[in-house]
């Protein structure tokens, strides 16, 4: 199968290179090489234990790696923790883990917004700049559908809007890379449509790098330039969501005839 190839005079603005990890003898990231190009939404899919995530927090500096490389605008950020590579440009959405349960919607976004622009608790003391911080975190919450939530607590806060949340924090990074493992996940389903037109919506309006780890292969082929599907740890197929999902090897591993989920 033809992978897709960089334009030529484009540059990946993120890259994996041979990228491995091994925890004890299992392999479970195995020399991957990919590359991500401005304007492209990616999704990573495969069974269950075939690395998608693993891959993810190897490139979000979760997890480090035993052997390979890690480029982001042709920079090596291998050896680079998380939090470095997220002032670099690297979003992710972590699931919960970096919501302040204790401080409300607004609160947690206005955070993200001064960690953007790394804005002190000096400069915080400036009215107009606590207002200007304030009106953007505003604007992301709105973004998100999460205006009228503005003020509640972010423990009080349904699961669904928690993840909205998520993604408002991601904005607010205004990162090159969006990192989306899968975030619809536990999202009732009026929830769902939320989130998927908020991805597209990125991908509409703004030229950066999406990946997305998802097992619903329907929002996988709305969304999608562009499929790659791991297996084992290694990555197995690598194109076109349609020429991916009619490749015999997608086929006879997961997808049977018509199975919805891979
Ligand atoms: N910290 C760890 N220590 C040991 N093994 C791990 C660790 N993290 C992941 N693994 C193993 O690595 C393999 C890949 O797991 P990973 O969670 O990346 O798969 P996945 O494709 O994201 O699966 P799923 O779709 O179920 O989320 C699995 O066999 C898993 O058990």
């Amino acid at each position: 199968m033809a992978s897709l190839q960089p334009e030529a005079d484009s540059r990946p603005v993120l890259e994996t290179r041979d990228l491995t990890i091994n925890f004890g003898g299992h392999v479970a990231v195995n020399q991957v090489s990919c590359a991500f190009h401005a304007g492209t939404l990616t999704s990573i899919v495969g069974p269950n234990g075939a690395g998608k995530t693993t891959w993810f927090n190897l490139i979000s500096g979760q997890l480090a790696a035993t052997a390979g490389s890690v480029r982001l605008f042709d920079e090596d950020i291998t050896r680079l923790g998380a939090a470095a590579r997220a002032g670099k440009g690297l979003g992710r959405a972590f699931q919960l883990t970096n919501l302040f349960p204790d401080l409300t919607a607004l609160e947690n976004v206005r955070l993200a917004v001064a960690a953007r622009y790394h804005i002190g608790h000096v400069f915080w003391q400036m009215a107009s700049r606590r207002r200007d911080i304030t009106d953007r975190a505003a604007a992301f919450l709105e973004q998100v559908n999460l205006g009228k939530r503005a003020d509640a607590l972010v423990a009080n806060l349904p699961h669904g809007d928690q993840r909205k949340l998520e993604v408002a924090l991601m904005l607010a990074l205004e990162p090159e890379v969006f990192m989306f493992d899968e975030p619809t996940a536990g999202m009732s389903v009026d929830e769902v449509p939320v989130i998927l037109d908020l991805i597209a919506d990125i991908k509409n309006k703004q030229n950066k790098v999406i990946l997305l780890v998802e097992h619903k292969m329907d929002v996988v082929r709305s969304l999608s330039d562009r499929i790659v599907v791991l297996h084992n740890g290694e990555l197995v197929a690598d194109g076109e969501p349609a020429e991916v999902i009619a490749s015999p090897i997608v086929q006879e591993a997961y997808l049977g005839a018509e199975v919805e989920e891979i």
